[in-house]
């Protein structure tokens, strides 16, 4: 029937599919979850379509969330293959368990065409073990229930686990489109950018994110940085920062980003104003929000967003971009007295005339909070971590097991 890259003809085959179902869900009154966020589903439908209309028997493996290596029905893949059905517009059949008897027997149930999601493969210890033996074993019962394997879960190719890497050690294997769609946008961003290449970056975990501007400072042209990382930078040039989020152990190492991009002409662009209230916003409290100079930081405030005045100059500085690549809201988008920011970058992204790229998924989560149309963005990657770390250069297990 029909042949799938890589594998050969695969009608008749049993075809483990390696997606990234980790979507948000959001439980009922009745008990029930309801999806709040379908992206991720909607990104794996292709390479399920094709496989499937090449009359194989696809069998999907995915995790939700981080469960403990044992079932948790809150993190049960149920609801999301009920989606994965709608979606693809045929029936999904689901089993109970990942490599058990409700596994083996629904693959052994599924005729050519057909396809079955397998429950949660966090709920197996073996699939994120740190032993190489524990996976190995566990990647062995997932590759028994299949003749071929195809990774399409860009989300999680920086992991080292049984269902992305071990498997593709024990069965033939094949990228899926995703995987490949993802790679290609990002091999852009890091080999052959248009010029000018601007980075933002933003968001919350600061020291995940300098190693990224380690690598960066040899390819960008303009780094502006915001969101909770901008403490440190700001302390580092010698100002207080009062009680915002800060690594003290991180400052020499922005003092040396600093010094490095002033060698090299890249330029760094920090906030100049910061909105700041006294308190974290919690619970029925009202922010109190209040515009300061970014060297001027009360003792007893802290950060939350960045000011209007750097809102317009960050927004100035993408106005000419050909290349972006934005991680991390500027502030905590997730209350609108501090969104102003996000919004600011956000908006300048939809004007970029060139490739503007939207990776991790607070920064997707606040295009779509903040109302912005997804398909104003060239692209919205479906990996937060796995894009950073492609970028930061370092190598994918579950990219680099399918290449050699
Ligand atoms: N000044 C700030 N102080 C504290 N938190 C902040 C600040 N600015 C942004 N944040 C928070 O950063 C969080 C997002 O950061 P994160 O680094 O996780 O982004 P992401 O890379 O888009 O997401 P992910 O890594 O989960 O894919 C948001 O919840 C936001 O509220
Ligand atoms: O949500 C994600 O970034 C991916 O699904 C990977 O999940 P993980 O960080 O729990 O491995």
């Amino acid at each position: 029937m029909g042949e799938y890259a890589g594998l050969g003809d695969v009608a008749g085959k049993r075809v483990l599919v390696r997606s990234d179902l980790n979507v948000p869900l959001e439980a009922q009154p009745d008990g029930g979850q309801t999806i709040t966020d379908d992206k991720r589903i909607r990104a794996s439908v292709p390479t399920i379509r094709e496989l499937a209309d090449a009359g194989a028997r696809v069998v999907v493996v995915a995790h939700l969330g981080r469960p403990k290596g044992a079932p948790e029905e809150r993190y049960s893949l149920r609801p999301v293959a009920a989606r994965l059905g709608e979606l693809l517009g045929q029936e999904v059949a689901f089993a109970t368990d990942t490599v058990g008897d409700s596994a083996q027997e629904t693959v052994a149930g599924l005729g050519d065409g057909q396809v079955a999601v397998l429950e949660n493969v966090r709920f197996n210890p073996g699939e994120t073990s740190k032993d190489d033996a524990e996976r190995g074993a566990f990647a062995d019962q997932l590759a028994a229930l299949a003749d071929a394997f195809v990774s399409d879960g860009f989300g999680v190719v920086h992991r080292k686990q049984a269902s992305v890497y071990d498997v593709a050690l024990r069965l033939p294997h094949a990228m899926g489109k995703l995987v490949a769609a993802e790679i290609e946008v990002l091999r852009r961003l890091t080999e052959s950018p248009e010029r000018p290449y601007v980075v933002v970056l933003g968001g919350s975990k600061v020291s995940d994110k300098l190693g990224v501007i380690d690598n960066l400072l040899g390819k960008a042209d303009k780094l502006l940085i915001g969101g909770g990382m901008v403490f440190t930078f700001l302390k580092a040039e010698g100002h207080e920062v009062g009680k915002s989020l800060l690594e003290e152990d991180q400052l020499d190492t922005c003092r040396s980003y600093l010094q490095r991009a002033a060698d090299t002409g890249v330029e760094i662009v920090l906030p100049t104003d910061i909105v700041v209230d006294t308190e974290f916003p919690s619970g029925d409290r009202e922010p109190q929000p209040q515009v300061v100079a970014a060297d001027a930081i009360p003792a007893d405030a802290l950060g939350l967003d960045i000011g209007p005045e750097s809102g317009a100059a960050f927004a100035a500085a993408l106005a000419d971009a050909r290349t972006v690549f934005w991680n991390g809201p500027m502030g905590v988008f997730e209350v609108d007295a501090f969104a102003e920011g996000t919004r600011a970058v956000a908006e300048a992204l939809t004007k970029v005339d060139g490739l503007s790229v939207v990776g991790g998924g607070d920064s997707a989560a606040a295009i779509v909070r903040l109302g912005f149309d997804e398909s104003a963005f060239g692209h919205i990657s479906t990996g937060g971590g796995a894009s950073l770390e492609y970028l930061e250069g370092k190598e994918l297990p579950g990219i680099k097991v399918l290449e050699d």
